[in-house]
């Protein structure tokens, strides 16, 4: 096939939606709705008789009638994707892939310890997708020397992991999860130069971690590493007081097109902190993350990631090409869904989300499409910009800002305000590294949209442009804005998972994680952006407004439900959480 119609919808697709037949679910529903119906109506009719305790009990069972309902609409259509990366090739040279910034977001060294963010970035580093059209930034909102040392360490220790996962084609690339089974694999069969470079590499791993926990044991002072050398800039800073810190760890020097070879760029990113500037936290991380990223790479994709999920799926971001790159349908975003390890038996919690995913998840796909769940997401940079999608009529919201507009909406910086135009223009870099030295010539720049005040007299976290402000669960927001103006998403479901995470395991920290997802999304029921408002004044789908609606009263049931089913089963469960403190940690 020609590569020129590599867009072409006539050609076989890269991606499919098929509908899913729940017959029997249907059926199960309708049965109940009916004798939901019935009951209430039996109430009504004999309400006189009783007074004030069937008032009670009816509106109790209207609520919860509502609420079924809610869950029927969302899951009625239940349809899923099927992605073919194997076709990829077909229609687009591996030099014509767009080029893709991965973040990740890091907030606490003792809450997540840095050996599960280097993880995770070394499984990030290792996807199997053109070195040269990835880059990888690292937001540490904890502002931890330990964070960049860990950082700094494990690119070197990439030098040699990445080029053994790709000679062997490893399929798990984050080296604790590798080395932590009996007998690891290569995906090119069995030889005794695997064996031995494979012993080699869990060597290098072991000294990783051992140089790792090393130092957090110790004062950096002590370190090998001294604060008058490359940490000086942590030195005297406080965690919520500090100057802006970012550090190009490792920069892809390549000037031309290098394939597999080398490394992606990897940068560290500490924001500036000031304690009379709100710091909106995830949400104003992932948005220094995207400034700094447009003034340095400025690629089309953006994937963002928590510190404590990895790529378990090498292929990911060619499966997320299936769908950006395909012509019949712009699509805003791909979620993949979130599953997570080292669950406990029977999940008494609900951490794995397994009905969320399962059903809720494939019934959402079948409206507008995968709510943004925060981590595991490709967005569509120039989306993220406020971008509309292309109307009935063929016609996108325009596309040409004059810079004064572009100076208005995303801050002061003219580097910052061309990236932007660039990208909204769809003319951003199709390689990272455009040219030697790029990202340290940009350093400056970045440090200044980095910056605590760099926000105030922009757009910034309001509707529209970047991570949204206003809620803790900034990712169910920031999602809704998206589809608020039309576009729609895919849930990507790969096999082998593409991500794959830690959840809280007790029952405490569960409830602290629900309760402030439910607090979130309160947040957005009661401000001017709730979904009912916008299935009128935008273009938000009826039914996905309601799927917005159950996935609110669903959180806000779980978090009441959880300390009742507590204090039944008289649980004395520790608490073992990391993640249900993060945002008490960073306040
Ligand atoms: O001020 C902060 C607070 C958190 N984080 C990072 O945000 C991520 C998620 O925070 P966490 O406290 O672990 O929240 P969870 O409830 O586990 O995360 C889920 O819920 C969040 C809110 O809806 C989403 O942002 C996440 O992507 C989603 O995985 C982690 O990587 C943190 O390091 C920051 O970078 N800065």
């Amino acid at each position: 096939m020609a590569k020129a119609d590599r867009y072409s919808p006539s050609s076989s697709p890269l991606y499919e939606r098929f509908p899913l037949k729940y017959t029997n679910h249907r059926i199960l529903d309708v049965v109940v709705s009916l004798l939901l119906a019935s009951l209430l109506l039996y109430r009504l009719l004999h309400l006189h008789h009783h007074g004030i305790a069937w008032l009670i009990a009816l509106s109790c069972e209207s609520w919860f009638a509502f609420f079924w309902l809610l869950a029927v609409s969302t899951k009625w259509t239940p349809a899923e994707f099927k992605t073919y990366p194997e076709r990829l090739s077909e229609r687009v040279e591996e030099r014509g892939l767009p080029a893709v910034d991965m973040f990740v977001t890091t907030a606490d060294p003792v809450l997540e310890p840095p050996i599960i963010t280097v993880n995770t970035v070394l499984s990030l580093m290792a996807v199997d997708y053109p070195v040269s059209k990835l880059a990888c930034y690292v937001s540490d909102d904890g502002c931890s020397p330990l964070t960049y040392y860990s950082l700094v360490e494990a690119s070197k220790f990439a030098r040699l992991w990445v080029p053994f996962c790709k000679k062997y084609n490893v399929h798990v690339r984050a080296p604790f999860r590798y080395f932590s089974v009996a007998e690891v694999s290569s995906g090119n069969g069995e030889s005794s130069e695997f064996r031995q470079e494979c012993e080699k590499m869990k060597e290098e791993y072991g000294k990783l971690c051992c140089k790792i926990e090393e130092a957090t044991g110790k004062q950096p002072s002590s370190w090998d590493v001294t604060y008058s050398g490359d940490l000086a800039a942590f030195a005297h800073v406080e965690r919520r007081n500090h100057p802006t810190i970012i550090k190009v760890i490792w920069e892809n020097k390549y000037d031309t097109w290098a394939g597999e070879e080398g490394l992606p760029h990897l940068v560290y990113i500490s924001r500036e902190k000031h304690p009379e500037h709100p710091h909106h936290y995830r949400a104003g991380a992932m948005n220094v993350l995207t400034r700094v990223s447009g003034v340095m790479t400025n690629a089309p994709l953006m994937l963002n990631m928590d510190c404590d999920m990895y790529a378990n799926n090498p292929l990911i971001v060619r499966y997320a090409m299936c769908v950006l790159l395909d012509a019949r349908r712009e699509e805003g975003f791909v979620q993949f869904p979130q599953s997570f390890y080292g669950a406990l038996k029977d999940d008494p919690f609900g951490n794995q989300l397994v009905v969320l995913l399962q059903f809720v998840g494939a019934g959402i796909s079948g409206i507008q499409g995968a709510f943004y769940g925060g981590t595991g997401c490709f967005h569509r940079r120039k989306v993220i910009y406020g971008l509309c999608p292309v109307d009935n009529t063929g016609k996108q919201d325009r596309r040409e800002f004059s810079e004064k507009e572009l100076l208005r909406i995303f801050g002061t910086s003219i580097e910052f305000a061309e990236s932007a135009g660039l990208a909204l223009k769809g003319h951003t870099n199709s390689q990272t590294n455009t040219s030697r030295g790029r990202l340290l010539d940009s350093v400056e720049v970045a440090n200044q949209v980095a910056g605590c005040n760099y926000e105030s007299s922009s757009n910034w976290g309001k509707p529209n442009i970047g991570w949204q402000y206003g809620s803790t669960t900034e990712d169910v927001l920031t999602g809704l804005g998206i589809h608020t103006r039309g576009w729609s998403s895919v849930m990507c479901n790969p096999y082998p998972v593409a991500f794959l995470g830690c959840a809280p395991t007790g029952g405490p920290a569960s409830l602290t994680q629900q309760k402030r997802w439910a607090t979130g999304l309160l947040e957005i029921l009661i401000s001017g952006r709730n979904p009912l408002i916008s299935v009128f004044t935008a273009k938000l789908q009826f039914r996905q407004c309601l799927a917005y609606l159950w996935i609110n009263n669903n959180s806000n049931f779980l978090s009441s439900a959880i300390p009742s089913s507590l204090l039944i089963a008289s649980s004395t469960t520790p608490i073992s959480s990391r993640s249900c403190k993060i945002q008490e940690s960073t306040s």
